[in-house]
């Protein structure tokens, strides 16, 4: 992969402009390493997809997610940081510095590099989705959950995931019903058993949710969900016989149905990734990846938390690690005294 530009070989280049990029830029641009961020397909990260974040600190009135990635990217911008929207399509990382294709066929060349590209979550493909999500319809109970205090909510799902959201409702809705495709759980036996016997939990099997009602002004009012035979989710709904749809009074609805971490631009790279391609870091430490110089920040790396809290968190740790890295490789790089005398006769 060969530089197409003339631009100069960059510090530290940031993949990603959700909290964790935002964070490990302000880290990076207050060591003056002129950090470049690449706002990647979202810019700003998944918390535009809410309207309200209570559980940020600092804000004790809550902000709104939009608001909250602006902030951030006016602070990082004030000490030297710049904003590209550029996304990274394939990466070289044998060695520093790296190289980094974009989608416009830019290459761009960094000695370090933070990985801060996020995860998103899996939509169910429901009528008015994209409408209604951050209005009612959310990825993330722990984040939105609070907010549906005495509601009827749905989750949909049957993994761990939904279960997971299932249980943290409970605390909060005054029911929660599970919309599962399949007529039993794909959760691991401790959550499936944890989710069944909480009294407030319910399950709806072998249906999917084909609509959510609602508007941004009222949050969500409803949802119509579709029920077939067991066995026969897919086909017998694309030839519309032996369904039965039914509208279901609810205020909110959580998808439960997973993370897809965004690392596919990794694949042909020596950095780690898990089975379910979330980014690895080195055992014993916080953000090194297996290549020298490059590292992971926020939920690219953390299919547990998913908080912003913790994504900026791990972005502040990614830039420091990244400072220090290119601290000591100069050292190195510097001539010893002897071979300094050497070169200058
Ligand atoms: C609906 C919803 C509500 C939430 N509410 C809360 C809340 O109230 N409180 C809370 O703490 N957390 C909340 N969260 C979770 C929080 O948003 C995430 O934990 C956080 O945004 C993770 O930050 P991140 O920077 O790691 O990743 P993301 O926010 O996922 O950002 C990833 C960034 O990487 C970029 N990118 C991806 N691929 C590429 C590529 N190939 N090239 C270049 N760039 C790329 C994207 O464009 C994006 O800018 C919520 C999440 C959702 C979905």
């Amino acid at each position: 992969m060969e530089a197409t530009n003339t631009e100069a070989v960059r510090d530290v280049v940031i993949v990603g402009s959700g909290v964790a990029g935002l964070s490990a830029a302000v880290y990076a641009a207050r060591a003056d390493l002129e950090p470049l961020v690449l706002e990647g397909p979202e810019p700003g990260g998944q918390l535009t997809l809410t309207t309200e974040v209570e559980n940020y600190l600092g804000f004790p009135d809550g902000v709104g997610g939009m608001e909250l990635v602006q902030r951030g990217k006016e602070q990082a911008e004030r000490f030297g940081a710049t904003f590209r929207h550029g996304v990274v399509e394939r990466a070289s990382l044998e060695e520093s510095p790296f190289a980094l294709e974009l989608s416009s066929g830019d290459v761009l060349e960094t000695r370090a590099l933070v990985v801060a590209s996020g995860a998103s979550a899996r939509w169910v493909g429901a009528t008015n989705e994209d409408e209604m999500m951050g209005y009612g319809l959310s990825t993330c109970a722990t984040c939105d959950g609070a907010f549906h205090r005495g509601d009827d909510v749905l989750v949909i799902g049957g993994g761990d995931s939904a279960m997971e959201e299932a249980l943290f409702l409970a605390k909060f809705a005054d029911s929660v019903t599970v919309v599962h495709r399949r007529d039993e759980l794909r959760a691991s036996d401790i959550m499936a058993r944890r989710a069944r016997e909480n009294e407030s939990i319910e399950f709806r099997w072998n249906a999917e949710l084909s609509e959510i009602h609602g508007s941004q002004e009222t949050g969500v009012t409803g949802a119509t969900l579709v029920t077939h035979p067991a066995g026969h989710p897919r086909a017998r709904l694309e030839d519309g016989k032996s369904v039965e749809t039914e509208r279901v009074d609810v205020g909110g609805i959580f998808y439960g149905v997973g993370h897809v971490p965004n690392t596919a631009f990794l694949a042909e790279t020596p950095v780690e990734r898990d089975e379910t391609g979330y980014l690895r870091t080195e055992p014993g430490t916080a953000t090194e990846t297996a290549v020298p110089g490059v590292f992971g920040a926020g939920d690219v790396m953390d299919p547990d938390y998913r908080q912003a809290i913790t994504a900026a968190g791990t972005g502040s740790m990614a830039a420091l690690d990244a400072e220090s890295w290119l601290e000591e490789r100069a050292l190195e790089d510097e001539p010893t005294p002897a071979a300094a005398l050497e070169a200058s006769q």
